[in-house]
Order: C-alpha cells, then sequence, then structure tokens
C-alpha cells in the first residue's frame, strides 16, 4: 500500500519506519526542513533505540519530503502524526492537524483513509470529517479513522511491533476503512479493538491518565509509608502479586513527565470540565505530580539548610531513561530548582541535554566530571549507567557523602556498604 506519514516527531518516525518494515511504500512528511535533510541523509534526530537500523534496513520503501501535496496525491492511506501540545489553560492545541485537514481538503481528489495517530481529544475525529465536508471534500472521497499510538519512548519499535492492541476508532456504517486498516496492519500479531472515532479516542486518554494515576498514588502511599518508616517496594511487592493490581508502573520518585502524561491528563481534565464535570482524581493526580519535586528538596534540605554554594552533581536530564527527550523533564524541575537556591549545579545524561542553558549549571560529558567534588550527587534519570555505577569510585571521587535516589532505583545497602549516605522516599 502507498501510504503518506505527516510528521516525523517520535511517533511518525517510528511509525513510518514501522510501516516501511510492514512492506508498504511509505512517504514521511515534515515541514521542519532541516529534519527532513537530516534524515534524508540518513541521520536520525532522535534518540531511539534501533530506530535508525529500521530506518537503514527500509530504505527502499521510505523516502522523507518536506512537501506534502506530492506524497497526499501517490497516497491511498494518510497517517496524521503531527505534535497536539498543551494551550496554557491545558485545552489541546489543534493548530498542527487544522493545518493538515487544509492541505488535505486541496489535494484529495481519490478516496483517502485518514487516519489520526495523533492524541486528540473526544469528539475532534468527528470534527475533522465534518471539517473536510465543509472544506468542500465530497463524502465519498475519504474516510476518517482514529489509530491512537501507545507506544512509550525508549522501546518504541518493541510497543509497536508487539503491541498489546490496535485500536481502531471508524463511523459506525464505514466498514471500507476498517478493511484497509486491517490490510495494513495484517502482519502484526496484536489484537484489534474496534469502537466508534470518539471511543479510541477516550481509550487513548483514559489509558495515559490511569498509568500517571498509578505513578501519582504510589507517589502519595511512599510519603505515608516514609513517615512510618516503611520500605515502599516492600508494599508494591506485596500488592503486585494480586493480579488485580499487577507491580507495574509502580515505580515512586519524583514523578512523571514527557511529552503526553503532563498535557494529556490536563486536556482530558479540561474535556471534562467542558461538560461541567469536576475530574477529582484527574486534578489530584496532577497536583501530588506537581509536588514530588519539592518532596526531594525538603528532604534533601534535612542535611543541607542553605543550599548556597553547595556542589550538587546531578544524574539525568531526560524525563526517562533510553531516550533524549526532555520535554516536561522533573529532573530539568529539579535542577531549575536547585539552581534558584543557589546551588552550583554539575548535571550529566548519557543521552539528554538542558534545551537552554540555566543559571548556576555546568553540563558534563561523563558522570565522573559532574560527581567530581560534589557535596551530594542526586539520581535524577534511572539511567542502567547510574544504577551500575561503581559506588565506591563514585565515594572517592566526591567531596561529600549523600546520595539522593530521587528514582528509587539504587540499593540502598549497596550505597551504605561503601560508606555513602543512602536518602531516598520511603526506602531505607
Ligand atoms: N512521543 C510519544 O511518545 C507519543 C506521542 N503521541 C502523540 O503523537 C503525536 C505526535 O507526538 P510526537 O511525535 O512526540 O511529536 P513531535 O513534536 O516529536 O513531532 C511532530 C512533528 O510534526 C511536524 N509537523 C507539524 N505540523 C506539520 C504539518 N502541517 N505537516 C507536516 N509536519 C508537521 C513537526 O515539525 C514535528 O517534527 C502527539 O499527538 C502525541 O501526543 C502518542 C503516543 C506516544
Ligand atoms: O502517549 C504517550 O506519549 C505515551 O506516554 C507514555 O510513554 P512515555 O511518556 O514514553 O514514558 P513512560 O515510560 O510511560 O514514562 C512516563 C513518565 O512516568 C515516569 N514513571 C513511569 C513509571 C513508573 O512506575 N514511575 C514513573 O515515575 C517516567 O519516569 C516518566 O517520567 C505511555 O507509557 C505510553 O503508553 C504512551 O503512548
Amino acid at each position: 500500500m502507498n501510504i503518506c506519514v505527516i510528521g516525523a516527531g517520535y511517533v511518525g518516525l517510528t511509525q513510518a519506519a514501522v510501516l516501511a518494515d510492514l512492506g508498504h511504500a511509505v512517504y514521511c512528511v515534515d515541514t521542519n526542513k532541516e529534519r527532513v535533510q537530516s534524515l534524508t541523509r540518513g541521520e536520525i534526530p532522535i534518540y531511539e533505540p534501533g530506530l535508525k537500523e529500521l530506518v537503514k534496513k527500509n530504505k527502499e520503501r521510505l523516502s522523507f519530503s518536506s512537501s506534502p501535496r506530492a506524497a497526499i496525491k501517490q497516497s491511498s492511506v494518510i497517517f496524521i502524526a503531527v505534535g497536539t501540545p498543551a494551550m496554557p489553560d491545558g485545552q489541546t492545541d489543534l493548530t498542527y492537524v487544522q493545518s493538515v485537514i487544509d492541505q488535505l481538503a486541496e489535494t484529495i481528489t481519490s478516496y483517502t483513509t485518514i487516519v489520526t495517530k495523533s492524541t486528540v481529544p473526544p469528539g475532534t475525529n468527528e470534527w475533522i470529517h465534518d471539517k473536510l465536508i465543509e472544506k468542500g471534500l465530497d463524502a465519498t472521497l475519504f474516510s476518517v479513522v482514529s489509530n491512537p499510538e501507545f507506544l512509550r519512548e525508549g522501546s518504541a519499535l518493541q510497543d509497536m511491533f508487539h503491541a498489546d492492541k490496535i485500536v481502531i476508532g471508524k463511523k459506525d456504517t464505514d466498514d471500507r476503512s476498517l478493511h484497509i486498516m486491517k490490510e495494513i496492519y495484517k502482519k502484526l500479531p496484536s489484537p484489534f479493538v474496534v469502537t466508534s472515532l470518539s471511543g479510541a479516542e477516550m481509550i487513548k486518554y483514559t489509558s495515559n491518565a490511569f498509568l500517571a494515576t498509578k505513578i501519582s498514588f504510589i507517589n502519595e502511599i511512599a510519603k505515608i509509608c516514609d513517615s512510618y518508616g516503611v520500605n515502599i517496594e516492600d508494599v508494591v511487592t506485596g500488592i503486585g502479586l494480586d493480579p488485580r493490581i499487577s507491580p507495574h508502573f509502580l515505580q515512586s520518585g519524583i514523578g512523571y513527565g514527557g511529552s503526553c502524561f503532563p498535557k494529556d491528563v490536563r486536556s482530558l481534565e479540561h474535556s471534562a470540565l467542558k461538560k461541567n464535570i469536576r475530574p477529582l482524581i484527574l486534578q489530584a493526580v496532577q497536583e501530588i505530580n506537581l509536588t514530588q519535586v519539592d518532596l526531594y528538596l525538603t528532604k534533601l534540605k534535612e542535611t543541607f539548610p542553605d543550599m548556597a554554594g553547595r556542589k550538587i552533581a546531578v544524574l539525568g536530564i531526560a524525563f526517562k531513561p533510553n531516550t533524549d527527550d526532555t520535554r516536561y523533564s522533573p529532573a530539568i524541575a529539579l535542577i531549575e530548582q536547585l539552581s534558584n537556591l543557589g546551588a552550583e549545579i554539575h548535571a550529566y545524561d548519557p543521552k539528554a541535554h538542558l534545551p537552554v542553558s540555566i543559571e548556576n549549571v555546568t553540563e558534563h560529558k561523563a558522570m565522573e566530571e559532574a560527581l567530581t567534588d560534589a557535596d551530594v550527587v542526586i539520581i535524577a534519570t534511572d539511567w542502567d549507567e547510574f544504577k551500575l555505577a561503581d559506588l565506591k569510585r563514585m565515594k572517592k571521587l566526591m567531596k561529600g557523602t549523600l546520595v539522593m535516589d530521587a528514582r528509587n532505583c539504587l540499593d540502598p545497602a549497596a550505597v551504605a556498604k561503601v560508606g555513602l549516605q543512602y536518602k531516598a522516599v520511603a526506602r531505607f
């Protein structure tokens, strides 16, 4: 099948590479000319394990362009994978989607399946359908399908090739597009969940909101455990054996970040408020998440009431390991707060960099450089490199002895064994 993927970001690029690997001819289009040029040279502008190799493997079936018209004309299926960021009031900014719709309305002349991959609020795909008709596109010339994406950065290919489900939202009477979607993904083993357009949109938001809720829930429990001297890991092990709960996504720490959880939970809150529903849980989830960094700072102040001039090594800048993505990274929120308190921060991340420079912060190319003469080290992202760090060497390099584990990823006993002092929330 000839497929056009609009947007060459995390989702668009991964989707394009996977579709090419499934045997389709894929045109991946992005308005960012620099990005397209580097992709055409074989460079991958994001760090995602295995993606560079997959793009290279499928280079015969995968091309990149910054002019959508030709690509749209040659394709029978269009995937929209542009960004849907949050506006200041939390609602989703659909400007990029809107501009794609305008382009499609002007360009489509034969039957095309328009698939929305981007995460969009309930009602958006119905709106896309109506907008295309309003713009003069004949209803027989297109179908709109919602096919939300559930990949995680850092394991995007595994998540796409072995998705636990493929969600397809479509109009009630539209069997043609369902058949096409099943054909596109026929080589994948994943089960299909077929629902309405808004049903698919709600599955995506509910999934992210539920996962974010698990994190804020366990962060709240960790706070209570901390005050009673209970190890949070024992609690997670205990509850996680119940299959109704499961042990997954219950790692407490400085909170969730990334390009999706923060914006999607806010967007769902906004969608509820628009219908006069007070989403109490969603609001609490966000409030807890926003205060996690403060919790760790309060702990740090127990040892260093005055942070001014303290040399603090912060290990981790990315919002999670195995990605260079720093969008809404709690590690950066922590660095900013430490900077405001006058600390001297030495940051290191294996892949990510600070998007803008922050006062009092020096970024290092190696972990050892960041650790040298540090009064305290804070683990802000749970990269393997930090989990497997040589603690004896860490002790030798540091001036002080405090290790603050803001991701619960070190073994407290191993840290204590080398003469370092371990501090975390509900881990002893
Ligand atoms: N990043 C992730 O892990 C996941 C993201 N999503 C959703 O997928 C969507 C895309 O997310 P990302 O890939 O992270 O975004 P991104 O911001 O990394 O990439 C979006 C790309 O679209 C391009 N673009 C914008 N307008 C365009 C237009 N009119 N024509 C062509 N290209 C255009 C931009 O230049 C950019 O390269 C969002 O709705 C997001 O919520 C869903 C699941 C996972
Ligand atoms: O819509 C999206 O963009 C995606 O959002 C998340 O994926 P992602 O943001 O890549 O990363 P996650 O692994 O979910 O982690 C999100 C944040 O939660 C934190 N987290 C995760 C798990 C956990 O137990 N504890 C915890 O604090 C991570 O450190 C990170 O900051 C979802 O897991 C994907 O299913 C979804 O497709």
